[in-house]
């Protein structure tokens, strides 16, 4: 498993913008899906391409690298990834959508599953699962456990901040995912919060704070 952090300055500015007490949801919301749109240009930079014919604008055949192969499906988990997959969406826009939802229970931080839409052909994709958080690892575990028990064996994820905790968690049960994360951030505290972390990114992105 890689754990990909992405130091490019955007994404370390924008982030740490949306680290501020008292963002309004406008701003959070545009920052979580500019990053998702940062984060997706980097987790796809090795995608491979091959050289295909079609007519140009002049009626002769021209040359041109066509990306290959498997396809992908977006797996936004409800609520906080549908804040990142608008960015996500910008450079993916005939994607496939895999909608799964999964809340964190409160008091003991396990995940619940409550909704799954999974493409038919899942196992002929690679999945990019979009969350802004990645806390004990439960939820993300989760999806993945439910993504392969459809067949999807290329399975990659992107997170803004991710806690160590989780990071390790995801390494020993699903060693084959590699991750795109903003950042590793520094530790869980007792009520699974990420810190510094963000705070609770589905309330930030829906105003239910
Ligand atoms: O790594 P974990 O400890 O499992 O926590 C991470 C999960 O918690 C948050 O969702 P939340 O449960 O708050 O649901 P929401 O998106 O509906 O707010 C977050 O968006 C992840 O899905
Ligand atoms: O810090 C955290 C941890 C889980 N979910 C969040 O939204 N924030
Ligand atoms: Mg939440």
């Amino acid at each position: 498993m890689a754990v990909f952090e992405i130091k490019h300055p955007l994404v370390q500015h924008k982030l740490g913008l949306m680290r501020a007490n008292g963002i309004s949801t406008k701003l959070f919301r545009e920052l979580c899906s500019e990053i998702g749109a940062l984060l997706t240009y980097e987790a796809t930079r090795n995608l491979e391409t091959e050289i295909i014919e079609i007519d140009g604008w002049q009626g002769t055949p021209v040359a041109i690298d066509n990306i290959k192969g498997k396809k992908m499906t977006l797996v936004p988990i409800l609520r906080a990834g549908l804040g990142m997959l608008s960015g996500v969406e910008t450079l993916f826009p005939n994607a496939k959508i895999s909608v799964v939802g999964l809340y964190r229970d409160e008091t003991t931080l396990e995940p619940v599953a409550y909704f799954d839409k999974v493409v038919q052909d899942v196992e002929q994709r690679t999945a990019l699962i979009v969350d802004p958080m990645l806390a004990t690892g439960g939820t993300l575990i989760a999806t993945i456990d439910l993504l392969k028990s459809k067949g999807c064996t290329q399975i990659m994820g992107l997170f803004l901040v991710a806690a160590p905790e989780g990071i390790q968690k995801l390494e020993a049960a699903h060693p084959d995912v590699d991750i795109y994360v903003a950042s590793v951030d520094e530790y869980l505290n007792e009520q699974g919060y990420i810190i510094p972390g963000l705070g609770d990114a589905g309330d930030k992105i829906f105003g239910t704070r």
